[in-house]
């Protein structure tokens, strides 16, 4: 079982004292083989997240594990672990014929002559169904969809375990938004790769994910079995996202303003000053319900519970099934 697992993991930017402490442990595993869907606001800290696993953050404090391994004593070998970026065009030479480019991401290997990494390369662009005669042409020259597949063919050229997917389709125009993502589901079943697959747009992430994971000011605070999580939320975060989906009156779409910092979501919390207790509690419309002083979600940091087998939450009132806020709550004793 090679599981990929973040284990309370803390990336912090900036001197001690300053700077702001984006991802402030963070506990997350990804099966083997599964896809786990990343979701949060703008700022949660899920790219930072995703970067510290492939060494692009600094990891302050955690470790994040693959089979069992601590990722930066892989990295000195193969790479089994690899990331997809949100933009093509920046992980792309613009100066570099597309075949050299996939070309240059194969390990090197001893023996292995010019004609076996050209053979090597026509499988990858056929991997992610692109032909090989486009092996000559520039980024430039091609669309952004074939751009991150490209994107996509470096990454399985290093043949991972995991890959680790961020917006990968947010800067693509919607027409070849769904190509990418079937093609991403298709490599992701054939290869069975474990993937972290990072997006705002939670009907992607249902659509491709095996478990969901909410991210909210540096934490995750809800994990699952991605049906079980959106039909039966035990996070009033969760519910916040789910409640600003399209098609609810009275909300502007989260999902629509995946730039926007998620308009008609409460107030956008603040890394610099996170708020002592829950920290969703000055924006969570449940504690004030339960105790007009907030009580316990002010005081007191609510540990990961467990819902059901595979469903957790991190809100002191997680086992309440019956908590369909705005629904005012009739008092600690119905809970
Ligand atoms: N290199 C950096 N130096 C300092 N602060 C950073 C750096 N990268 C990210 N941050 C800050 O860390 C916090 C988390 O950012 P991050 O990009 O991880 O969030 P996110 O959930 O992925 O958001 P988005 O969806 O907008 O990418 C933000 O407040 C951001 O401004």
């Amino acid at each position: 079982m090679s599981d990929l697992v973040f284990d309370a993991v803390r990336v912090h930017y900036g001197h001690r004292r300053h700077g702001l402490t984006a991802v402030d442990g963070a506990s997350l595993t990804v099966p083997s083989g599964q896809v786990v869907g990343l979701v949060g606001e703008s700022g949660s800290g899920k790219s930072t997240l995703a970067r510290a696993a492939v060494g692009l953050a600094p990891l302050t404090a955690g470790r994040v594990l693959l089979g069992g391994t601590d990722v930066r004593q892989l990295r000195r070998g193969r790479r089994p672990l690899q990331m997809v970026f949100q933009d093509p065009y920046s992980s792309l030479d613009p100066r570099m014929s597309i075949g050299d480019s996939i070309a240059e991401a194969i390990p090197r290997q001893a023996g292995r002559g010019a004609a076996e990494r050209r053979a090597e390369v026509v499988r990858l662009l056929e991997q992610v169904h692109l032909a090989p005669d486009r092996a000559a042409l520039l980024p430039g020259q091609l669309s952004g969809g074939q751009r991150q597949r490209v994107a996509l063919a470096r990454a399985l050229a290093g043949r991972p375990q995991v890959v680790i997917a961020d917006e990968i389709t947010s800067a693509l125009d919607v027409s070849v938004q769904g190509t990418v993502l079937n093609l991403v589901r298709d490599v992701q079943r054939r290869l069975r790769l474990s993937m972290l697959f990072i997006s705002h747009n939670l009907a992607v992430v249902r659509y491709l994910s095996d478990q969901v994971a909410v991210m909210y000011l540096g934490r995750i605070v809800e994990t699952g079995p991605t049906e079980e999580v959106l039909a039966d939320p035990r996070h009033p975060y969760t519910r916040e996202l789910l409640a600003a989906l399209p098609g609810r009156p009275g909300r502007s779409s989260f999902l629509q303003n995946a730039e926007d910092d998620a308009p008609g979501l409460g107030e956008a919390a603040d890394p610099h000053h996170p708020p002592p207790g829950c920290r969703y509690h000055p924006r969570c419309p449940v504690g004030p319900l339960v105790h007009a002083d907030r009580g316990i979600c002010r005081t007191d940091d609510p540990a990961e519970g467990a819902v059901s087998r595979a469903h957790r939450s991190a809100c002191h009132f997680a086992p309440a099934a019956d908590l369909t806020y705005p629904t005012p709550l009739r008092g600690d004793s119905t809970l």
